[in-house]
C-alpha cells in the first residue's frame, strides 16, 4: 500500500515556466528585445539531442529566444572555445549551456571557464560555485535548486530538518549540500565509500538521491514520514522485450509505503531542470541589462 504524498514536479515546473513566461514579457516590453538562451551541443548523444530539443521549445514557449548550436562530435576543442567566446561578446544571449557531457577528447573544466559567469545559467563556473559557497548572489545549478523549491513547497522551513544527500559530483550533490546548509538543515553528504549507508539515511528527515544507481535506496532505510527526492535518471530494459523505461535512484516500490513524500521518476526532479534553467536565464538577462527583478516572484 502506498501512502506517500507524490511530490509532482511536473505540475511546479508547469507553473515556474508560466512565472518565468509573465517575467519574460514584462523584460520583452522594457529591453526592447527578447531575452535569449544558447545551447551548445557537441556531438549526436540521442539522449542530449532530445533534451536539447525540449530545451528549445520551452525556451521559446516562455517568450524568450533560442540559439542551438550543433558542433559535430570530431570538433576541435579551440573550436568550441571560440563558439563560447562569440556567444559571450553577443548581446542577444543571456544565458549560455554547453550541454555535458563534452566527447573525451575536450577538457570541461577548460570550457566552463571560458564561458562568462553572468552568463553561465547551469552554475557551473568556479566563479559561481564560489558565489554559491560563500553566500553571494550568482548562478546555481538548474537540478539542485529545483530540488529545493519543490522541498520548500511540500515543507515550508526546512530550517534543523537532518538532510542526507547520496552523491558528490559537482553539478548536484555538492552544490545540493550548499543550498541545504544555506536552508539550515543539517546536511550529510554520503557517497560510495560511505560505511552503512542505510543506517545514515535513516536518520534523514529529508533524502535527495544523486548518484546514478537504479533503483538502489530501499523504503526499509527510511525514517518513516520522510521526504525523498529522487535525481536519478536511470535507462533500464522494460517489462517488454526491448523496450525500456526509466526509473530513478530510489526503489519507488519500498520507498512509497515508508515516505511522507516522494518525487517520481519521470515527473519529478527532471521537468524542474529545464524550468529551472528558463528562471536562471530570465534573471541573467535582468542582472545583465541592469534592470530590476523582484526574484521572489520566481
Ligand atoms: N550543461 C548541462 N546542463 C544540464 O542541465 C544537463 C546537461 N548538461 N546534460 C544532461 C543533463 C540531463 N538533464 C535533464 C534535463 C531534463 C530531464 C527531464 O525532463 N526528464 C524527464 C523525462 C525525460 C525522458 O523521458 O527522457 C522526467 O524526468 O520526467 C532529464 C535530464 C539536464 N542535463
Amino acid at each position: 500500500m502506498s501512502t506517500a504524498t507524490i511530490i509532482d514536479g511536473k505540475a511546479f515546473a508547469e507553473s515556474l515556466r508560466t512565472r518565468v513566461g509573465h517575467v519574460a514579457a514584462d523584460f520583452t516590453a522594457k529591453a526592447g528585445r527578447k531575452a535569449g538562451l544558447a545551447v551548445v551541443l557537441v556531438g549526436e548523444d540521442p539522449a542530449s539531442q532530445v533534451y536539447v530539443r525540449n530545451k528549445g521549445k520551452q525556451t521559446l514557449a516562455c517568450g524568450m529566444e533560442s540559439f542551438e548550436h550543433k558542433l559535430p562530435a570530431d570538433t576541435a576543442e579551440a573550436d568550441l572555445l571560440a563558439v563560447v567566446a562569440q556567444l559571450n561578446a553577443d548581446p542577444a544571449v543571456d544565458g549560455i549551456l554547453v550541454q555535458l557531457p563534452l566527447p573525451a577528447h575536450m577538457d570541461e573544466a577548460k570550457v566552463i571557464a571560458t564561458i562568462n559567469p553572468d552568463k553561465d545559467v547551469d552554475g557551473f563556473h568556479v566563479v559561481n560555485v564560489g558565489r554559491l559557497a560563500t553566500g553571494l548572489p550568482g548562478f546555481v545549478p538548474c537540478t539542485p535548486l529545483g530540488c529545493v523549491m519543490l522541498l520548500k513547497d511540500k515543507l515550508g522551513s526546512l530550517s534543523g530538518l537532518n538532510a542526507v544527500v547520496i552523491g558528490r559530483s559537482n553539478i548536484v550533490g555538492k552544490p545540493m549540500a550548499q543550498l541545504l546548509i544555506a536552508e539550515s538543515c543539517t546536511v550529510t553528504v554520503a557517497h560510495s565509500r560511505t560505511k552503512d549507508l542505510p543506517e545514515v539515511v535513516r536518520h534523514a528527515d529529508i533524502v535527495v538521491a544523486a548518484v546514478g544507481r537504479p533503483e538502489m535506496v530501499k523504503g526499509d532505510w527510511l525514517k518513516p514520514g520522510a521526504t525523498v527526492i529522487d535525481v536519478g535518471i536511470n535507462r533500464v530494459p522494460g517489462v517488454e522485450e526491448g523496450k525500456t523505461k526509466l526509473v530513478g535512484d530510489v526503489d519507488f516500490g519500498s520507498a512509497s509505503e515508508v515516505a511522507g513524500a516522494i518525487t517520481p521518476v519521470p515527473g519529478g526532479v527532471g521537468p524542474m531542470t529545464i524550468a529551472v534553467l528558463l528562471r536562471n536565464t530570465i534573471v541573467a538577462a535582468h542582472r545583465n541589462m541592469g534592470l530590476a527583478l523582484d526574484e521572489g516572484v520566481l
